[in-house]
């Protein structure tokens, strides 16, 4: 059973803020549940850290409100202090106290609580992201990816209801992210909480995530399932935040788009001008498709981009095939369910 039917642990309605004429955050709605996964995604600058900042207390809001558990937590003229809404954030750079052993770090926000019920439950946290062993190292002791599993963990002790993460494996090299990935989502899952994490990595969103939302200039584009989103993005914009994207002009008379690569069928397009999203893995070399000339072909690892050319279009596809020459002439063939048509003003 999924929470989306219960009651959102944090609600954010026309969430507002600005820096002079600069509109960082325009008019966000946002829901977050207990047990959920949400990624917030959106290019370098488009608000995400400031509105984390928002949820968390740490920046005043313009406009709009912000409840949690049937409270109001802030809205323009009222603001709850971060350390009573129940929110925890993990910062980009973990900032653990460096003066503090790792267990005493985890302890922090249990201050209430007796001296050996503090270490203990210390301990129980760290057990839950496999660093009991290291309780009485200092934080400089510790790998990248270890801390950051210790301020999970730090946040998560003091049971809040909502958890946010701010670009919670950008410091990581690649082969720790999965790892550390694996085993905060674990940590993050047992605690029950709901949690929002900012990203600007759509594969990291994507892999994570229960919820999506799509933010640019300020303004969410579109919320829901990863797959969803990936596949029916409401834009060419919330199209390539999720990965490389083609815009082809298209034509579209009687339900049929015509672009330079080949028709698609458009049952629900009005006639005229279109623009059809492709991404450049759905487009495929064939033996029956459109004839089009090699030219370029890059080599990315898993895959060999090709850019191939048909009356005067450009179009970029992705293959494991091998690879064609320059100047060759080929055929392609565009997955018709996997392409999107958009209008063309
Ligand atoms: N304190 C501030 N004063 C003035 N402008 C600010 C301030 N904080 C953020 N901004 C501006 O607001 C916009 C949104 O910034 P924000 O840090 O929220 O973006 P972001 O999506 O988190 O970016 P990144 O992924 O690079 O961290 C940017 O144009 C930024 O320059």
């Amino acid at each position: 059973m999924t929470a989306t039917g219960n009651a959102p642990a944090l609600t954010v309605r026309g969430a507002t803020r600005r820096f002079g004429a600069r509109l960082a955050v325009d008019g966000v709605d946002l829901d977050l549940h207990a047990g959920r996964i949400t990624a917030l995604l959106g290019p370098s600058g488009c608000g995400k850290s400031t509105l984390l900042r928002m949820i968390a207390g740490l920046e005043p809001m313009d406009g709009g409100t912000i409840h949690a558990e049937g409270r109001l937590l802030a809205d323009a003229t009222r603001a709850t202090p971060p350390e009573t809404r129940g929110v925890g954030l993990v910062f980009q750079d973990y900032a653990l106290f460096p003066h503090l052993s790792v267990a005493d770090n985890v302890a922090f926000g249990l201050k209430d609580r007796p001296r050996a019920e503090r270490r203990r439950t210390a301990l129980e946290w760290l057990d839950t992201v496999h660093l009991a062993d290291r309780a009485d190292a200092w934080p400089h002791m510790l790998s990248g990816g270890e801390q950051q599993r210790v301020a999970l963990v730090r946040a998560l002790a003091r049971r809040p209801h909502t958890v946010l993460l701010d670009e919670p494996f950008s410091g990581l090299d690649r082969h720790l992210k999965s790892e550390v990935r694996q085993t905060l989502m674990g940590a993050l899952r047992a605690a029950d909480a709901a949690v929002l994490m900012v990203t600007h990595d759509a594969e990291e969103a994507l892999l994570m995530a229960d919820d999506l939302a799509l933010m640019d200039k300020g303004r969410i584009l579109q919320t829901g399932a990863p797959d969803d989103a990936y596949l029916r993005p409401v834009s060419p914009a919330a199209a390539r935040l999720l990965g490389e994207t083609e815009l082809l002009a298209a034509e579209v008379r009687s339900g049929v788009a015509t672009t330079a690569f080949g028709a698609l069928p458009a049952p629900d397009a009005p006639d005229g001008p279109a623009w059809a999203m492709i991404r450049p893995g759905d487009v495929r070399i064939s033996i029956d498709g459109v004839p089009a000339r090699v030219a370029a072909v890059a080599f990315g690892g898993p895959f060999i981009e090709i850019k191939v050319q048909a009356d005067g279009q450009t179009l970029r596809l992705r293959t494991t095939d091998p690879a064609p020459a320059v100047g060759e002439a080929i055929q392609v063939t565009l997955a018709a369910d996997r392409a999107r048509l958009y209008p063309r003003p």
